[in-house]
């Protein structure tokens, strides 16, 4: 399904590796979501047990072109960490638009229960956003403001 705004973006290149052969590609699931889907391409006779408090790298069997000027952000499904406790460790995982190997996405067990990785289940999903690279300086002091060095609850609760 083609997103709203797609026609303003550059596309985004999938290469679909050989373990993926069979998936779907991934998608967007509505018309406005936010993120596409990751499915996991973990083979069909070997799906991935994930231990409560253990961790997997499941692979999605797609290599993502992400434009220059564009990051991947790999996200957790809602459902999966409401049902199961089920998130990614590392979120948001950062796809770097010169990354050209495969995505996997950092699974990690919150819940009590063993979580069973069945191939073509929708593990993740990643959005698209525009990213800067800043110039970088060093300076011997920083520029004064109101706010100062005040962090960490100083404006009250
Ligand atoms: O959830 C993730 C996060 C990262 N990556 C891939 C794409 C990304 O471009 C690369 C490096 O990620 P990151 O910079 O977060 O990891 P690092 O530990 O800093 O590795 P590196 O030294 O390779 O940058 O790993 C994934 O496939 N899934
Ligand atoms: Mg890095």
């Amino acid at each position: 399904m083609a997103m709203h705004n797609s026609e303003n973006h550059p596309a985004l290149v999938l290469v679909r590796l050989p373990h993926a052969q069979d998936l779907d590609l991934p998608a967007y699931e509505t018309a406005g979501a936010a993120g596409m889907d990751l499915r996991a391409a973990v083979p069909a006779d070997q799906p991935m047990t994930i231990a409560p408090g253990g961790r997997a790298l499941v692979p999605t069997g797609f290599v993502f072109e992400i434009p220059a000027g564009y990051e991947g952000q790999v996200r957790p499904r809602s459902g999966l960490a409401f049902k199961h406790g089920i998130t990614c460790l590392n979120t948001p995982g950062t796809i770097d638009s010169d990354y050209r190997g495969e995505v996997k996405v950092l699974l990690v067990n919150l819940g009590e229960a063993d979580f069973v990785v069945e191939r073509g289940m929708r593990i993740a999903q990643m959005v698209i956003a525009p990213v800067i690279q800043v110039a970088i300086r060093e300076a011997d002091g920083a520029s004064s403001t109101a706010r100062g060095a005040g962090g960490f609850g100083s404006t009250g609760i």
